[in-house]
């Protein structure tokens, strides 16, 4: 496991958030021993705990498309790496990472790249072509991902303080909740919580694609009322699993 923390949107931009960024991904350190990694992009920040796996020499993260405009930060591993490196060829890799993959295929494919990862996975990209970003985990969810909103006005993702599932018998909405609390965020919204009466298995939802809006004048997001626009969408190849779990998805954008 690794750590990852991405913020985006933050009206304050300043060294004492990013400092607040470096003191909130410190705190996943218990996920990745191995290396402190952190991208910023205006407001858009991505961090990383790294347990080096897969190529410890080189393959340290947050990771890159080749001219660097998408970055990414991945808890997990991708088992068919070598054979989407194949298909991307003749892209110039940077590291040998089974997670630099991510960022090349999105820029070849678009966002439809998702369903091509065999693997078991977190992560978030930003593309700092037009500040969109994308949060994804695999269907299964092997790796937690939670995501809040923070009186910031800024859009968080990580990989959580405390894992999910520790034994059956746990509460995985309680100890969401509590792992955001953790990491101090305001205001909390978990966005794969299934319908409130349903208290079905962990849902499956993986995909979130989210372009940034302009918050300079906004001082917290309300959910229900402002015009923040928010769409989670389940991929093709991951629906079939996804809907074999009750009440696994919640399709925001349905709403
Ligand atoms: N621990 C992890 O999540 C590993 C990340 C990545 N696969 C690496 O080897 O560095």
């Amino acid at each position: 496991m690794c750590g990852i923390l991405a913020v985006f949107g933050c009206i304050d931009n300043s060294q004492a958030k990013r400092s607040r960024i470096i003191e909130l991904s410190t705190r996943l350190r218990h996920r990745g021993p191995d290396w402190s990694g952190l991208h910023c992009h205006e407001d858009c920040y991505l961090a990383h705990q790294r347990l080096a796996i897969v190529d410890p020499t080189s393959g340290d993260q947050p990771l890159y498309n080749e001219d660097k405009t998408i970055v990414v930060t991945v808890n997990g591993e991708i088992y068919n790496h070598k054979e989407l490196r194949e298909k991307l060829k003749p892209r110039k890799f940077q590291t040998g990472s089974d997670c630099e993959v991510i960022a090349h295929l999105y820029e070849e494919y678009g966002e439809d790249f998702v369903d091509m990862l065999d693997g078991m996975f977190s992560f978030v990209l930003l593309d700092t072509r037009d500040k969109s970003f994308i949060a994804a985990r695999d269907a299964i969810g092997i790796t937690p991902l939670y995501m809040g909103w923070g009186l910031d006005a800024g859009t968080h993702a990580n990989s959580g303080a405390c894992d999910t599932h520790v034994d059956g018998k746990e509460n995985p909405q309680a100890k969401k909740n509590e792992s955001l609390k953790k990491l101090g965020l305001a205001k909390e919204v978990d966005f794969c919580a299934g319908p409130k009466e349903c208290s079905g298995p962990d849902p499956a939802t993986i995909f979130i694609q989210n372009k940034l809006p302009d918050l300079s004048q906004t001082q917290e997001i309300d959910m229900e009322h402002s015009d923040y626009h928010l769409q989670i969408d389940v991929h093709a190849n991951h629906k079939k699993l996804a809907d074999s779990i009750p009440c696994a998805v919640t399709n925001k954008s349905d709403n």
